[in-house]
């Protein structure tokens, strides 16, 4: 290695095509050669140097050449072609060939770390097992050094000097079809492997020792252009070291702290250390690698706020590992936090990180996740990832709809059994993210989806205080023997839903009715249908379909038959253009009349939602509203003799009635609209007091 002297005191000149840095004083020595380094003569060179005390890199591997003259050999067309395109694009992101760099040395280490598993003969010791990267501003060099397999002569032609990996071919089929139109838009999409080294590189060199017994060591060296060389070496080491002879544009990937910053970015988890300059670069475990048993809540609170850059910590941690239908290790987190308004934002960047084995893929990585899961932080690593996976990819392929699909079900999974088992922290959970889960019933094509999902949803219940929440199948399992189907009542507040006319009858009969505070709540019920073969039904629907005749026994103070049939159609006809159907219940007790429409639900959503732009005219022969009436309420009793001694009072009367029910419904949106005939109701009411 050259000694460290001051750049000033130092010159650098062009010798034999490689750029020597020389002490000042050596210079009127030196005489340059021709600017190609000409094949067999490094030994030359190298002893050169080392006469003028210095000892540039290449001339030190040089000098441990076996002296035979080095084999050019020419690269398969098609890795000429993406040479080329590589050298050439404008590229915007060359750091990731540091990335590429390194998951090779990974994947060599973890190569011999499994081989020597396997019990294959093999040069290795366990403690060696590092990443070394040099850096060396002064010769614009970046090395790369692992202890991995490394090469044998055979393995370096077939591996670097001819396409192996299916990424790199799918690239130049990509390249082909597209008729070499746009290069550039295309290379951005790809990973391109080892010859990524060659957009920053004018020259590449690697040095390779195959760790099987009794191997020689190779030097490997190309300026991408065409050709490459190989020749024994001496002296080197097991394992293989890349040097980058980085072209002046791209020197800054010979500092050290740019270097550092992009491990950081792509390869903090690497599994094998990292050192830069000897200084390890990558010091967080990989910790969704890790046993889950191992794993402290220490460590996944640092780890959720790193990944997730998070200042709170994780309610729930999911660490999950399987390697059946797909390789996945994965570590999700549910933020202690409630989500803020920017969260619910469908479009909001995914905080979930995809790699493969340890090697970042793509760091808010949409897709991954289906988009209700959003609120989860995290890391997915999955081995069944290619390393050159494009955005567009990412998009629209079927292992990714395949990792969704796992990884949603698993988190479904996980998330039911914490309602089972962890019920006070899942109830706090789903008050603050129910409504992601709502969301994922609402945008999920398949039935068997949505009941998955709407095993997470929880609701208070007429059958328990306040606050205490029941699952859909806990009330499955709480129904009456006789019971059929899942009925639920939306209302603003518990008060409203327990004193509402449609709840009066289920609750005299004890049956448990759920109750949903908030509007999109029947949105989602209405949607899912079904749950476990149930029906799920509201209660208004529940009333109208009901077929029970009112038993006109004559009880006190109750209307006869004949009455109750001249009243309803006297109410049929001063109703007429609001009230499509007049009928008695015998499911009212407090109350003296309700209104039920076909889906109640979609009326109300209608209401809330479109309403302001129909005509007053037209809103009821939308809704179709039928007025149900209680023949033995005293109001009701009372209208009957009225529309004979009063009929203008009857008359106001039973208009109100009608605009109290549709109030009572949720189907009217402005109250002052049912305010218009209060006035004159009241003077005439008031006439004889
Ligand atoms: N540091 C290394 N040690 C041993 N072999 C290496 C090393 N770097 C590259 N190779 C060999 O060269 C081949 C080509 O490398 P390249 O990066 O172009 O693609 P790849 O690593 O095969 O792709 P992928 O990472 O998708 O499997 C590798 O498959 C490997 O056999």
């Amino acid at each position: 290695m050259a000694a460290r002297v001051g750049i000033s005191r130092l010159a650098r000149v062009v010798y034999r095509g490689q750029h020597v840095r020389l002490p000042r004083r050596t210079l009127p020595t030196l005489t340059p050669g021709p600017t190609t380094r000409p094949q067999g003569q490094a030994v030359g060179v190298a002893n050169l140097c080392r006469s003028l005390h210095t000892s540039p890199r290449w001339a030190q591997e040089a000098a441990q050449t076996s002296g035979d003259a080095p084999q050019s050999y020419e690269f398969q067309a098609e890795t000429r072609m993406l040479l080329d395109i590589v050298a050439k694009s404008l590229y915007s992101e060359k750091e990731v060939f540091i990335r590429e760099l390194v998951s090779n040395a990974s994947d060599a280490i973890e190569k011999a770390r499994y081989l020597a598993l396997q019990g294959t003969q093999m040069d290795s010791s366990e403690a060696g097992m590092k990443i070394h990267i040099t850096t060396d501003k002064y010769d614009k060099t970046l090395t790369i050094q692992d202890s991995g397999v490394g090469m044998t002569k055979e393995e370096l032609i077939d591996n670097l000097g001819t396409i192996a990996r299916s990424g790199s071919k799918a690239f130049i089929q990509q390249l082909q079809e597209a008729g070499n139109s746009d290069p550039q838009s295309i290379i951005g999409q790809f990973g391109v492997g080892f010859y990524s080294a060659f957009m920053v590189a004018e020259k590449v060199e690697v040095h390779t020792r195959s760790r099987l017994p009794n191997s020689v060591g190779y030097c490997w060296a190309s300026d991408g252009c065409g050709k490459y060389t190989i020749e024994e070496c001496e002296g080197v080491e097991p394992g293989t070291k890349i040097v980058c002879h980085l072209k002046i544009a791209n020197r800054e990937y010979a500092d050290e702290q740019t270097v550092r910053d992009v491990i950081k970015k792509y390869s903090s988890f690497i599994s094998s250390p990292i050192d830069v300059n000897g200084e390890q670069a990558n010091n967080i475990k990989p910790i969704w690698l890790m046993d889950p048993k191992e794993v402290s809540p220490d460590q996944h609170d640092e780890f959720y706020r790193f990944v997730g850059s998070a200042y709170d910590k994780p309610r729930f941690v999911l660490h999950y590992r399987t390697d059946a239908p797909l390789d996945l290790r994965c570590v999700l987190y549910v933020p202690e936090g409630k989500p803020g308004l920017f969260d619910m934002n469908r479009d909001k960047d995914s905080s979930v990180a995809l790699y493969c084995r340890r090697v970042l893929i793509m760091n808010k990585a949409e897709n991954v996740l289906p988009k209700w899961l959003r609120f989860m932080k995290g890391v997915v690593d999955s081995e069944d990832i290619p390393l050159n996976l494009s955005r567009e990819l990412l998009q629209d392929s079927a292992l990714i709809r395949k990792l969704r699909t796992v990884i949603q079900n698993r988190a479904i999974r996980f998330l039911f059994d914490k309602s089972r088992k962890d019920s006070e922290n899942y109830r706090k959970f789903f008050i603050d993210y129910g409504i992601f889960i709502k969301e994922g019933i609402l945008s999920a094509q398949e039935q068997l989806e949505k009941e998955e999902m709407a095993k997470l949803l929880m609701y208070d219940t007429s059958a328990k205080p306040t606050g205490e929440k029941v699952t859909l199948p806990e009330y499955i399992n709480q129904m009456q023997s006789d019971q059929k189907d899942i009925y639920y009542l939306a209302a603003p507040s518990r008060e409203l839903a327990e004193s509402s006319p449609y709840f009066e009858s289920l609750k005299k009969k004890n049956v448990e009715v759920l109750f949903c505070y908030e509007p999109y709540d029947e949105v989602v019920l209405m949607q899912l249908k079904e749950f476990n073969s149930k029906n799920i039904i509201s209660v208004e629907k529940q009333m109208r379909q009901n077929k029970d005749a009112v038993d006109f026994d004559g009880s006190e103070g109750s209307l006869l038959r004949t009455e109750a049939n001249e009243l309803m159609e006297w109410l049929k006809t001063v109703l007429a253009g609001r009230c499509w159907g007049v009928k008695a219940t015998p499911r009212l007790e407090a109350h003296p009349c309700v209104v039920t429409v076909e889906e109640m639900g979609a009326a109300r959503h209608f209401v809330r939602t479109q309403f302001s732009q129909i005509p007053e005219e037209s809103r009821y022969s939308l809704l179709q509203p039928q007025l149900e009436i209680n023949p033995s309420h005293p109001i009701i009793v009372k209208l009957n003799t009225l529309r004979a001694n009063n009929p203008r009072l009857a008359e106001l009367t039973a208009k109100q009635l009608f605009s109290n029910a549709m109030v009572l419904a949720g189907l009217v949106e402005d109250p002052r609209t049912v305010l218009s005939t209060m006035n004159e109701l009241l003077e005439l009411a008031l006439e004889k007091h």
